[in-house]
């Protein structure tokens, strides 16, 4: 699993090597501009290859520090540097003063507000190296920074001027300078992968500068293949999950639920309809066992059987089934998914939700439905950011999870999935992981029957949570442009056998 950073965890890596005398702070100057030059390298061979004109933008601290041993490093390999300095050379802090001096030696260092009063021709550069701030961005940015999308490359050092490091939220009305390529020394930051960061990083490459790794509490979904292998074993071994469908006309989410339930080794799977849709269900199930559910009081009565050991219920139930089939769900304390109307039932109390909810359930929101439940967190996630570190979506995950008592994935290009004791991972669908096709009616059905069927085969709910929602991403990068809900279950056995399951 890949870690991701605040800046506040960055800097005390970064201190305790210092402060250990395993590393100077020069030293991890120099490797990170070093890191961003490489990239460059890689990235755009034939400039490299050809050096042109190279804007550079330093800042007033250590992220300008970078930028001046990157001008030093583009300028020796042939580049023309132009390098405009935001602030006073005399108040920069020692690593970067100190590269400051070495790139005096070399050209001139301009002052960029004077600079952006004439007006900075950027139309003249191949590229622009973005140094103005980085993990220490506090506050709104109040320079008129030129627009540079049509114009040359766009390399940030560390992370977008603009963006806050552990939330990838814009802070404030200030500048934003998106980029092509962002260059990350030793770790991601959260804001690389939350929030508008994967729009404004463009390309990731993340540069190892020597730090001893560890010191990060957040993780990047990463395949677990133990988690969907399957072991030698009968059916029942191997769980029973128990989707429960709306009325008729209104079955296809919670089928699709039960058949990726099914294709993710759940041992069985019965979908749960009520009688006016059983004719409509039969039509379509075949491996899917299909038994009449028509209210909360046939439910309990139904789990009186302790085979069915993993539930999921709201894609396409309406709310009144809903909340009736919900609170029958909860007081059986099986391992449960909530998703869809199952949420949204609980708009007008989500109280009384959370006080039937238990550990081993799982909550699927996306806006919406998180916004309905926790309308307090997505207020404070919604107003603008004016100061750094700015409030997450992680935080605001973190914060539902632990307020309603079990696991809370939610949705979007930027998944977090957060436990009730604070335990939280990432699944971030951007990047070598993007999957905008996925944005398509019923995936998220798919994903609560993910989540069901690994729930069936005895995993622990954040567990199950976390690797379906990695299946689910990779199932629709592995299917591509077209993507149907309809696809997803069936492109899930190319994706486990390449997982080796
Ligand atoms: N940690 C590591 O291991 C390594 C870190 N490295 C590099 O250091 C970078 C972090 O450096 P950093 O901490 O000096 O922060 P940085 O982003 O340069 O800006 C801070 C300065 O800006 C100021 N300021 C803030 N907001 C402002 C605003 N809106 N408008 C105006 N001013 C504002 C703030 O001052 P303040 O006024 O808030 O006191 C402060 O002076 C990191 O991103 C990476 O590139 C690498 O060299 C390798 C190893
Ligand atoms: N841009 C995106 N990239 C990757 N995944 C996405 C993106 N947009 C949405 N998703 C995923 O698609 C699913 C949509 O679920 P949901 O909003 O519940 O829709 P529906 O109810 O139609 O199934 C979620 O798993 C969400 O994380
Ligand atoms: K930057």
């Amino acid at each position: 699993m890949y870690e991701t950073l605040t800046a506040a965890q960055m800097r005390a890596i970064e201190a305790e090597a210092i402060e250990a005398g395993s590393v100077t702070g020069l030293t991890l100057m120099e490797r990170a501009g070093q890191g961003v030059v490489d990239a460059i390298r890689a990235r755009w061979p034939d400039r490299a290859a050809a050096p042109g004109r190279a804007l550079v933008l330093a800042g007033p601290g250590n992220n300008g520090g970078d930028g001046f041993v990157i001008a030093r490093l583009l300028k020796t390999a042939g580049w023309q540097v132009d390098l405009f300095l935001f602030g006073s050379p005399e108040k920069l802090p020692p690593d970067a003063k100190a590269n400051a001096q070495r790139w005096s030696e070399l050209g001139e260092t301009h002052d960029l507000e004077q600079a952006l009063e004439r007006g900075l021709d950027v139309a003249r550069y191949e590229l622009a190296i973005d140094a103005l701030f980085g993990t220490g961005l506090t506050r709104p940015v109040a320079l008129p920074l030129p627009d540079l999308s049509d114009g040359p490359a766009v390399v940030a050092v560390d992370i977008p001027t603009g963006l806050c490091a552990d939330s990838g939220r814009r802070i404030g009305q200030g500048a934003l300078m998106r980029a092509d390529l962002t260059v990350t020394f030793h770790a991601r930051k959260l804001g690389h992968v939350l929030a508008e960061g994967p729009a404004a990083c463009g390309a990731l490459v993340v540069h190892d500068i020597g730090l001893p790794s560890g010191g990060g509490e957040t993780g990047l979904v990463t395949p677990d293949p133990r988690a969907f292998q399957k072991h030698q074993g009968h059916k029942y071994g191997h769980g029973h999950a128990l989707v429960l469908s709306g009325p008729a006309t209104r079955t296809g989410a919670a089928r699709l639920a039960a058949r990726a339930a099914l294709r993710v080794g759940a041992g069985l799977v019965t979908l749960g309809a009520p009688r006016d849709a059983m004719a409509e269900c039969a039509a379509q199930l075949t491996a899917i066992m299909l038994r009449d559910v028509e209210d909360g009081a046939a439910l309990t009565e139904m789990l009186g059987d302790d085979r069915l050991n993993a539930l999921a219920l709201g894609p396409g139930l309406g709310p009144d089934r809903a909340r009736d089939l919900a609170i029958a769900a909860l007081e059986a304390r099986r391992a449960t998914v909530l998703d869809a109307d199952a949420l949204t039932a609980f708009a007008d109390d989500p109280d009384a939700l959370f006080a039937q909810l238990h550990p081993a359930c799982v909550l699927t929101p996306h806006g919406g439905e998180f916004a309905r439940l926790f309308p307090d967190l997505a207020d404070r996630l919604s107003a603008p950011a004016e100061r750094g570190p700015a409030y997450s979506k992680l935080d605001a995950t973190r914060e539902a999870a632990a307020r309603a008592g079990c696991t809370v994935l939610y949705k979007g290009m930027d998944t977090v999935i957060a436990s009730q004791t604070g335990a939280a991972r990432i699944h971030c669908a951007a990047y070598d992981r993007a999957a905008p096709w996925l944005a398509t009616a019923g995936a998220g059905d798919v994903l609560t029957g993910l989540i069901a069927g690994l729930l069936a085969r005895g995993l622990f709910p954040l567990t199950a949570a976390s690797q379906a929602a990695w299946l689910h991403v990779e199932a629709a990068r592995r299917f591509g442009p077209g993507l149907i809900a309809e696809d997803l279950p069936e492109t899930l056995p190319a994706v486990l056998r390449a997982q080796g399951a």
